[in-house]
C-alpha cells in the first residue's frame, strides 16, 4: 500500500523545531567525567531529519530561530551546504543560545545525552515568524513534539500545524520526546495529544506513546484505535531493535525489522529512521518497503559517530536491504 502526497509542491518535506550543536564523544566506551574531546556536528532531530532527507534527494526547508553567533551560523551555514532551504530560519535578536547536546558514548548499549538547554533560541520562535507562503508549498510539514514543550514555540507550531491542514500539507508528528525540555509528562501528553490527533502521520516509540497516552506499557491496538478516531491515516510505533509496525486506518498493519549492525551508539536512529521513512513514502514506494528503508537507514548510523554527518545516501540503504541481514527477535505488540 501506498501512501498520496500532493505532488504540485515545490518542497518535499518542510521541517520545524530546533536545529541546534551535538558535541560527540571521541572517546568511547568512557563516561563523561573521563572524557576530553568531542567533535562537533549539526544536531537536533528536526534538524537531523531535514539532512537526512535532503541527503536522500528531497527537496528540503527548514523553519527554526538560531542564535546569532558563531554556532548559529555554523547551522545555518552546513544546513545550507547540505542542500536545505534556509530562508525561513530566523536569528534570535534577543541574545538566546543555541543549545548543546554532549554526547557520552559508555558502551553500544549504554550511551547518554547531556542537554544544555536553558534558554534556548529555538524555543523562542514566534507564531509570528511562520510564513504561510512556505508552508504552503511543501508535501509534509514534519513536526518535532519537543518544539511544544515551551512558549512562543509552542504557539508557533500550532499556527504552522494549523497552515499545513489549510493547505493540503500532510502533518508529519514525530513525537521526540525529551523529558528535561517539558515542566511534567502530564503537560507533555496534553500537547502532543492536541497535535498527534490533527497529524495525518505519526512516528513514535511505543515509550513516546504511553508518554502522550499518559499510562504505562501501553499496547499499539489501543493507540491505533485512539489516533484513527481523529485525523492521523498512518501511524508508525518503534520498537527499538525490535523493529516497528506502521498501521494504517484503512486497517492494514506492516512490519519492519531492525538490521544488524555494529553498534557504536544508538543515539540518531529515530531521526535517520524517520527521514528514511518519509523519503521512501514520497518516491511512492510501498510502506512495507518504507519500513525497511528507515530501518536500513538506522543501523546504518548507529554505526556511526554522528546523528546528521552520517546519514546515509541512497545507495547504501538500498545495499543494505538487498543484504536482508535482519535482527531476529520477536516484538512486542
Ligand atoms: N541497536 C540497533 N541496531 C540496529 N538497528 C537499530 C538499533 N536500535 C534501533 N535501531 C533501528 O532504529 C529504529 C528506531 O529506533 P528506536 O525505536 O530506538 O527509535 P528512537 O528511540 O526514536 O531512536 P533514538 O535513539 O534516536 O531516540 C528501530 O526501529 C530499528 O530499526
Ligand atoms: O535531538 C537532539 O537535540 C540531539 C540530537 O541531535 C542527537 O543526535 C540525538 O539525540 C539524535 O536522536
Amino acid at each position: 500500500m501506498k501512501y498520496e502526497f500532493n505532488t504540485e509542491k515545490t518542497y518535499d518535506i518542510i521541517a520545524v523545531g530546533r536545529a541546534c550543536i551535538d558535541l560527540n564523544a571521541t572517546e568511547f566506551n568512557r563516561p563523561m567525567e573521563e572524557t576530553m574531546t568531542f567533535s562537533k556536528y549539526v544536531g537536533g532531530s528536526p534538524a537531523n531529519i531535514a539532512i537526512g532527507s535532503s541527503k536522500l534527494g528531497l527537496k528540503a526547508g527548514f523553519i527554526g530561530k538560531i542564535s546569532d553567533d558563531q554556532h548559529g551560523r555554523f547551522i545555518e551555514q552546513y544546513m545550507r551546504g547540505v542542500g536545505i532551504d534556509t530562508s525561513n530560519m530566523v536569528v534570535d535578536k534577543a541574545g538566546h543560545k543555541t543549545g548543546l547536546a554532549f554526547t557520552e558514548i559508555k558502551s553500544p548499549e549504554e550511551c547518554s545525552i547531556l542537554m544544555y538547554r536553558q534558554d534556548v533560541a529555538d524555543l523562542y520562535l514566534a507564531p509570528e515568524e511562520v510564513n504561510e507562503e512556505y508552508i504552503k508549498q511543501a508535501k509534509i510539514l514534519l513536526v518535532s513534539g519537543t518544539a511544544l514543550s515551551k512558549s512562543p514555540s509552542r504557539e508557533a507550531v500550532l499556527k504552522a500545524v494549523s497552515l499545513a491542514k489549510r493547505n493540503d500539507v500532510k502533518v508529519v508528528f514525530e513525537l521526540d520526546y525529551r523529558p528535561y525540555s517539558w515542566n511534567s509528562p502530564e503537560e507533555t501528553a496534553v500537547y502532543c495529544s492536541l497535535v498527534a490527533e490533527q497529524a495525518d502521520v505519526v512516528i513514535g516509540t511505543r515509550d513516546e506513546y504511553d508518554v502522550m497516552e499518559s499510562k504505562e506499557g501501553g499496547k499499539n491496538e489501543d493507540t491505533i484505535s485512539y489516533l484513527f478516531n481523529h485525523s492521523p491515516e498512518l501511524v508508525v510505533i518503534k520498537h527499538g531493535v525490535e523493529g516497528s509496525y506502521a498501521y494504517t486506518k484503512s486497517g492494514e498493519t506492516f512490519r519492519g525489522r531492525a538490521y544488524k549492525t555494529n553498534v557504536l551508539k544508538t543515539f540518531g536512529a529515530g531521526d535517520s529512521y524517520a527521514s528514511a521513512f518519509l523519503y521512501a513514502l514520497i518516491s511512492g514506494k510501498e510502506i512495507e518497503t518504507a519500513l525497511k528503508y528507515g530501518g536500513a537507514s538506522a543501523s546504518i548510523v548507529v554505526s556511526k559517530h554522528s546523528s546528521s554527518e552520517a546519514m546515509p545516501t541512497v545507495e547504501e540503504i538500498e545495499q543494505l536491504i538487498a543484504e536482508g541481514s535482519y535482527i531476529e527477535v520477536g516484538v512486542t505488540n
